[in-house]
């Protein structure tokens, strides 16, 4: 498992509309794994029902290995409370909108302030994600305005898209370094009943780290 050579684990969340290509998203970064196979055509990218699973592990520039739990939502109304259950136990949020779907855009302050209500502020990291930007011509959110709701929100802003394979690795490293930062500055803490943030005994075998551990202030 890529946790015999990682020292962290982040657990990440994708939140967004139904349909903005959160799976298509999370399906090409996955199958950017050395050895990985290429991801099914997202035509064929069912709804996802609930939520999903995958990992994948990350040399960060500045820092250790880490290997990311990532967690694929269903965007569909009637999932909520599944999907809500999920909020308190992650430390980063990729929020993704369609850019060619103002709605979609226009309900990422309700996504975002769903996991502000459940985890209280300060502890999750986010990302603000414009999908889908190889459909340039049928874009209606510029990027001017889709920065400033990510800097009114105190979050970055990345363009992707699935189907180009356009700044797929940017977004969740990016999103993963922000991580590493917070914890550098203390921002965020390890704390022994909470999964965002665990880390790995270098010797450790395969299985889920005991929820004891808890190393101190992160040395990354
Ligand atoms: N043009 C384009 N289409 C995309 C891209 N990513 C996903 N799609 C399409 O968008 C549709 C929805 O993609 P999904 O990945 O299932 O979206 P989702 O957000 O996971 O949907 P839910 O599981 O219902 O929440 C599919 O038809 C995909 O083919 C992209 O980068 N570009």
């Amino acid at each position: 498992m890529e946790a015999g050579g990682c020292r962290y684990q982040f657990r990440i969340v994708l939140l967004g509309d139904a349909a903005v290509g959160k799976t298509s998203l999370l399906r090409r970064y996955v199958a950017g794994t050395p050895g990985a196979r290429e991801p099914e055509p997202e035509s064929e990218a069912a709804p996802t029902v609930g939520v999903e699973f995958y990992s994948r592990a990350l040399q960060l520039r500045a820092g250790p290995r880490i290997k990311l739990q990532l967690w694929d939502t269903a965007g569909h109304e009637r999932f909520r409370c599944i999907t809500r259950s999920f909020y308190r136990n992650v430390v980063g949020v990729l929020l993704v909108f369609d850019m060619t779907n103002r709605k979609s855009f226009e309900h990422i302050q309700d996504w975002h302030q769903e996991v502000m209500a459940t985890q209280g502020p300060d502890k999750a990291v986010f990302l603000l994600v414009g999908h889908k930007s190889d459909l340039q011509s049928t874009r209606c959110v510029s990027a001017q305005e889709a920065e400033e709701l990510a800097t009114s929100l105190g979050m970055a802003f990345v363009e992707t898209s699935a189907r180009n394979n356009s700044n797929v690795d940017l977004a969740f490293d990016t999103l993963a370094d922000a991580i590493r930062q917070a914890l550098q500055r203390g921002d965020i803490k390890l704390e022994e009943d909470w999964g965002g943030v665990r880390f790995i005994h270098k010797t450790q075998s395969p299985g889920p780290p005991s929820r004891k551990q808890n190393p101190g202030p992160c040395q990354c």
